[in-house]
């Protein structure tokens, strides 16, 4: 099994070496040579299969070849133990809960995976060390994917007051293997940074890079999972017909579902839906992939301005415009409309949205609204709305219940390491700690 670069000049490698460099020589990224459609027998009983059930079936099609069926189980199992229910919302919309996992975000389907698959690959005595750029949520998934876990550093790049007080507190508080730097830039400069880092032979040779963010194939992987598990529960409903909308700011959230949909699972449309950063929803109106800086706002998980997965994306639909845009819809709303949208579905249903959640419901509802779909929209909740609780609880005007798993941290010291946003301060922090 090998997998190649998007851009085609770095040479095909293993499932192992994809994982570990997460990022190929020439700047592209790590594609599967084959995605296999999964046959009907597994749509047919699909309704019927636990989540863990179906995320065992789908990671054992994807790369079951490389690591055997027993160890998959264990893998697959250990990293899915929480559900991903499909909760109806309004008529035909219906929220896809994702985090309910130790981190309250989606991330943890994808950092629980890959750190289970990593420490599968790595052999005795060897080390590594993720670099990971985050904007809120994947820190905290990784950081608490990883700790403690043997062999494996972590050190997370976050911009300075440009996360919520509850991602930072789950990021720089965890201490032991994983530690956390404070960017004085925006989560591109992070990005950025990490990159060039993976690009550096020098650095990277010397810690054994890797990264954790969805770059790294094996992200993606677990990504997929539950795009079929809530298809899984919409046909016990009696809907077959679906558009999944997705709240998107590196795209890999979308390219897991794209990934579903190119095994075989029928999606009507892909809903990507954007904050002010709408670099893919402008190239899906205009043909013109242009990246711009980042502007805040309050989905600020989803502040990305020149977003990661892109080349996967169109390499998903052999870049074909007309492909990805026959499959693949934008839209983006400003923080005035996730304001007024969060507070209009709280009083008419109870539900409490995050900020990139109420992008998502707005996206799904308005393209259903437009093209007159009958389907069953799913809008991805990528957070618990707690996790932007000083920006959810005036827009509802009341408090929202803090989770015991999350009460222990919030009280925690932070620490973190303050940097400028410019790579050479980054190399020599980095070469000035060991594994
Ligand atoms: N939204 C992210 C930004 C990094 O994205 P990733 O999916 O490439 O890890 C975050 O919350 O950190």
């Amino acid at each position: 099994m090998k997998l190649y670069s998007t851009k085609r000049e770095a040479a095909e490698v293993t499932l192992k070496e994809a994982v570990f460099k997460g990022l190929p020589e020439d700047n592209g990224l790590y594609m599967l040579e084959q995605i296999p459609a999964l046959p009907s027998s597994f749509f047919d009983k699909l309704p019927n299969l636990s989540f863990q059930e179906i995320a065992f079936e789908v990671a054992n099609a994807l790369i079951g070849r490389v690591v055997p069926a027993d160890e998959l189980k264990v893998i697959v199992e250990d990293a899915i133990n929480f559900p991903a229910p499909a909760v109806k919302v309004e008529e035909n919309l219906y929220s896809l809960e994702l985090f309910h996992g130790p981190t309250l975000a989606f991330k943890d389907f994808g950092a629980r995976f890959m750190s289970r698959l990593m420490g599968y690959f790595l052999s005795e005595g060897e080390t590594l060390h993720i670099l990971v750029a985050t904007s809120g949520d994947t820190g905290s998934a990784v950081a608490q994917g990883f700790f403690n876990v043997p062999g494996i550093k972590v050190t997370i790049l976050y911009p300075k007051g440009k996360v919520s007080h509850i991602q930072e507190q789950q990021l720089t508080t965890n201490g032991g293997n994983v530690e956390a730097l404070e960017i004085d830039g925006t989560f591109d400069d992070c990005q950025r940074m990490v990159k060039q880092a993976f690009l550096d032979k020098e650095l990277s040779e010397a810690l054994n890079l890797s990264s954790a963010n969805s770059i790294n194939i094996s992200r993606l992987i677990p990504q997929s999972f539950y795009y079929f598990n809530a298809y899984a529960q919409l046909k016990k409903e009696g809907k077959d017909k679906v558009v999944f909308c997705v709240p998107s700011g590196n795209f890999g959230n979308l390219c897991g579902g794209l990934i579903a949909h190119t095994m075989g699972l029928p999606v009507e449309k892909f809903v990507a839906a954007t904050n002010d950063n709408h670099i893919v929803p402008t190239y899906l109106e205009t043909g013109k992939f242009e990246p711009k800086p980042s502007v805040s706002t309050l989905s600020n998980a989803m502040d990305v301005g020149n977003p990661s997965n892109f080349p996967r994306m169109t390499e998903l639909f052999g870049n074909s415009y007309e492909s990805v845009t026959e499959h693949i819809v934008g839209k983006h709303y400003s923080d005035e409309e996730v304001k007024v949208v969060i507070n209009e579905v709280q009083k008419a249903t109870g539900y409490v949205m995050c900020p990139h959640t109420a992008i998502a419901y707005m996206g799904a509802r308005d393209y259903l609204k437009e093209s007159g779909s009958d389907a069953a929209g799913v809008f991805l909740s990528t957070a618990h709305p707690v996790k932007f609780h000083d920006i959810v609880s005036p827009i509802i005007g009341e408090e929202i219940d803090i989770p015991a798993r999350l009460k222990e941290i919030v009280d925690r010291e932070k620490q973190a390491v303050n940097l400028p946003a410019d790579y050479e301060a980054l190399k020599a922090h980095l070469m000035s700690v060991t594994v």
